[in-house]
Parts: C-alpha cells; sequence; structure tokens
C-alpha cells in the first residue's frame, strides 16, 4: 500500500471533514446546470474578473479564465467550445452581480517565514543549547521498513493521486480536453462536465469555506490566510470542489514545505534526544517507534525512562525497548530523573552509543515542577556534554486539536523545543492543527504518528499530507 493512500485511509477523519464540507458548500451555491451552459454572452457577467487585475480587450473570462496555478483548465465549464455568442470585445464591461473582491486578508505575506523562528528565538529559553557544526545527516524515520517517499517535485499543485481508481485522474483528462473533442464523445464530456456542481468564488463562499477549514482545527487566523491566498486570483470565478481541494491542498502544502524536515543526525556520540510533551501525547511510543527505525538503520541506541514517577510509564518503556532491541535504562519509582539521565548518559557514552533518547514526565498541571525537572536534566547531561540535549522534540497529540497551539507555547517557554512530532493523525478529524502550528511557529515537523504499531511514524511530507486532509484522492 502506498504511503499516500496509507495516510489517506488513516486520516479519513480528519479529510471527511474538509470533504464532506466541501460538497455541501458547493452545493448549496452552486449554480444549476443549466445555468453552467448558459451562453457565454449570458454567462461572460458572472464570471467577471473581480481579483483586481486589468482586463484585456479579449476578457479572457469570457472564454473561460485563463488556468492559474492549482487549478484545472475550467475549459469543461466554459459553455459551449464553439463560442460562437462569444461577447463582442468593444462590449462595456457587465454592470452584473459581479462578486465584491474579498478586501482585506488578500495579499498577507505569503510564507510564513522564518519569521516564526524570530518569535521562537523572542521567547525565553532554559539555557541556550548549541548543536553541533557539523551538518547532520536525516533520522531514518519511516525508512526503515520502507524507503521514505521522495518529495514530490515542487509543483504547488499535487499532482492528481496515481490510484488507477475510476475517478480523478480520468475526470481531469475529460475535463482537459472536453472541449476539444467533437462529435458524440464530446457531447457526452462537456454534458457530464456541465453535471459537475461549480460555486462562484464570492465574499460568501470564502467565508463559508473559512469557517471549514476552522472547523478542521486549523484555527481562525491561518484558515483565514488560507482562504485569502485560495482567493487571490480567482475570485469571481466557478469552481468545482475538485479545483477548490487542489488549490486548498497546494495552499496548505506551500505552509508546510518549509516545516518538513527530518530529525537532524549529528555524527556527535551520544546524540542526545530529550522528548518531552504532556501526559498520553505518545512520548513512550514514539520513542520506541523512533528507536526502532534508528536501529534498523544501523545506529545503536540507549533509551533512559526518565518519567520516573509512573511505574507504568517505565514498563511500557521497557516493552517498546525489547521491541526495538534497545536498552532501556530505568531508576526507582519516585527517584530524581536527572540523576537518571545523568547514568544513561555515562552509559551512553561508554557504550558508543549512536543516541541516547531520554522520556520525561508530562504533568503540565505542575507547571514549575516540570519546569524545573526539565532544566535539571538539561544541566547534569550538559556535565558531560556542555552541547546536550541536540534535540529537543515535542510530542504532540493531534486529537487535542487547538491545545496543541498551547502546549508548544508553553513548552516552548520551558524547554528549548527543537522539533515536532505529531501523533495520533490516524482518524481525527483535527489533523488540521498541524498546519495552524506550521504557519504559526515554524518548527520543524519531524514525524507524524499514524497508528500504534513500531513502523507507524512517517516522514512528513506536505504535499501528501496536504491531499489526505482535504480529501482530494477521494474523488
Ligand atoms: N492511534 C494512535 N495511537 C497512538 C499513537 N501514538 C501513541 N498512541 C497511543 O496513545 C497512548 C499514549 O501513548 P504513550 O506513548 O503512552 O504516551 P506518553 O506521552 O508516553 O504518555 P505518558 O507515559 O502518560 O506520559 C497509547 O495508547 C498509544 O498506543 C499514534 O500515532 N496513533
Amino acid at each position: 500500500m502506498s504511503f499516500f493512500r496509507k495516510l489517506r485511509d488513516r486520516m479519513m477523519g480528519s479529510s471527511s471533514k474538509i470533504d464532506q464540507g466541501l460538497e455541501a458548500l458547493v452545493e448549496d451555491g452552486a449554480e444549476a446546470p443549466e445555468d453552467v451552459r448558459t451562453p457565454p454572452a449570458e454567462a461572460g457577467p458572472s464570471r467577471a474578473d473581480t481579483d483586481g487585475r486589468p482586463q484585456s480587450g479579449l476578457r479572457p473570462d469570457a472564454a473561460g479564465p485563463a488556468p492559474e496555478e492549482g487549478t484545472a483548465p475550467e475549459g469543461p465549464s466554459a459553455p459551449e467550445p464553439a463560442a460562437p455568442t462569444a461577447p463582442d470585445p468593444a462590449a462595456p464591461p457587465p454592470a452584473a452581480p459581479a462578486p465584491a473582491p474579498r478586501p482585506p486578508a488578500a495579499p498577507e505575506p505569503r510564507r510564513p517565514d522564518p519569521g516564526s523562528e524570530a518569535a521562537r528565538d523572542a521567547a525565553p529559553k532554559p539555557a541556550p543549547r548549541t548543536a553541533p557544526d557539523t551538518a547532520p545527516e536525516a533520522a531514518p524515520v519511516g525508512r526503515s521498513t520502507a524507503p521514505a517517499p521522495e518529495p514530490a517535485p515542487s509543483d504547488p499543485v499535487p499532482a492528481p493521486p496515481s490510484a488507477p481508481a475510476a475517478d480523478p485522474a480520468p475526470r481531469m483528462e475529460a475535463e482537459a480536453e472536453a472541449p476539444k473533442r467533437g462529435g458524440f464523445l464530446g457531447r457526452l464530456f462537456r454534458r457530464e462536465e456541465a453535471a459537475v456542481p461549480r460555486r462562484v468564488l464570492d465574499d460568501e463562499m470564502l467565508e463559508d469555506l473559512e469557517d471549514l477549514l476552522i472547523s478542521a482545527d486549523m484555527g481562525t487566523t491561518t484558515a483565514a490566510r488560507v482562504a485569502a491566498n485560495l482567493a487571490e486570483g480567482r475570485m469571481g470565478r466557478r469552481m468545482s470542489v475538485r479545483e477548490i481541494k487542489e488549490a486548498l491542498a497546494a495552499e496548505i502544502a506551500r505552509i508546510m514545505e518549509p516545516v518538513a524536515r527530518p530529525l537532524p543526525i549529528y555524527p556527535t556520540r551520544p546524540q542526545v534526544v530529550l522528548v518531552v510533551g504532556v501526559n498520553g501525547s505518545g512520548k513512550t511510543t514514539t520513542i520506541g517507534k523512533l528507536a526502532s527505525q534508528f536501529r534498523a538503520a544501523g545506529k545503536s541506541v540507549v533509551i533512559a525512562a526518565g518519567d520516573t514517577f509512573r511505574a507504568a510509564a517505565v514498563e511500557q518503556l521497557q516493552v517498546w525497548g525489547e521491541r526495538a532491541g534497545v536498552p532501556v535504562l530505568t531508576a526507582p519509582e519516585g527517584s530524581d530523573p536527572a540523576s537518571l539521565a545523568f547514568d544513561a548518559m555515562g552509559r551512553a557514552q561508554a557504550d558508543g552509543a549512536d543516541l541516547l533518547m531520554i522520556d520525561t514526565a508530562g504533568r503540565l498541571q505542575n507547571r514549575a515542577d516540570l519546569m524545573e525537572e526539565l532544566a535539571k536534566i538539561v544541566r547534569v547531561i550538559r556535565k558531560k556534554d556542555p552541547d546536550a540535549p541536540h534535540n529537543t522534540l515535542l510530542v504532540l497529540d493531534a486529537t487535542t486539536g487547538q491545545n496543541a497551539v498551547g502546549q508548544v507555547e508553553i513548552f516552548q517557554r520551558i524547554s528549548d523545543v527543537s522539533g515536532l512530532v505529531m501523533t495520533k493523525l490516524d482518524g481525527t478529524a483535527k489533523g488540521g492543527v498541524l498546519v495552524a502550528l506550521a504557519d504559526r511557529f515554524g518548527l520543524p515537523i519531524h514525524a507524524i504518528g499514524v497508528g500504534e504499531q513500531i513502523d507507524d511514524l512517517s516522514p512528513f511530507d506536505p504535499e501528501e499530507f496536504a491531499a489526505a486532509l482535504v480529501g482530494l484522492d477521494g474523488e
């Protein structure tokens, strides 16, 4: 099963939210199919270019707007291809029900530039952490069982899924080719195409779209930005569900691209990875999965069970250690986690281990204690290596939706978070929060958890994620 299909299947919860919402949204405001086939002279006005671009004398929208990046050619939606009724170019611009251009949000800065890193830098940090100078290699996340999928070429439009399913790709082809065909087949394609519901992208639709994105946990700011960017150059255009999904996926992938970075691997031995996050977010499971993948990539790993306050957590980590074939260092219940971390550091150094992964407690209800605990762990391991920890991984549970935003803020304050792992993306309707996190914090997303099994940790691929989130493959 391809990674994309696996991700999409496992993200059905979130994809269906946007997926189903879009169907309803377009159908609600869709023009009747008859309207779609109205001769251009009548259809023209409603498609007036309202995005502020100068209209050429030829009024390109009269024959269908020029295909934009990220949208399918509009040809098939345009009325009859022969266009004998093409409007007179000299005719005055229509005074029609052109939707008002969506005003303010639109030309937002398109990149959540590393400004978000600036914001991160501005946050108080416990102590400066210096990563080794040497250029890191990438962690083998997801590569032990199958090679990580090559990132798709940076075409802003995710390629239509290659699945042979009767639907998407052939239909796209049909959309593109329909106008050129003559005879029976041409008429057939045009009729099918005319039956595809489309809705004019106007202010009302943009608001609906924004609400839909918010309901998928994208957060108000990111949802507004995504909707505004989608509107750019498309206002007044009649769009099908698939076209909206493609444009949305392209926009989401663009936001996620800069943060899709595997865990960097340094030549330093041991590379110390401190794993933080609230209780139940998936820290133990993620450490087990990562350890297994590092082992499969030929790295030697030591795990320290730093949540010494919960015997069950230690036992669970031991189980994962056995599965991954990695030693797990433990300490008596209630003992000082920093002391365990110190011992583990000594053991990892003596063994010449490539990686030391330190689990920590996640009791956010007593933030001061947790902060002191983490700070102490960092202090003692720095006695053995002043640059440690080399990574501080924050593990977040996707099912907590927008709460994840608050967790990043808190853990950035109490530890020097260097990257994220988002777990439980399978079966949640809240995957959109990852877009909000990328947009807001710009922290690297090293991997995503898509199940409870040892190989259910995958590299983060923005285009596949975006396509799965909007349900692109499901057409
Ligand atoms: N479906 C799914 N479940 C996951 C995933 N990652 C972790 N879990 C489950 O989430 C639950 C909590 O995971 P843990 O790894 O114990 O979380 P933790 O952060 O270590 O929790 P504490 O030990 O209480 O601090 C377990 O039942 C895991 O099986 C994932 O990607 N998908």
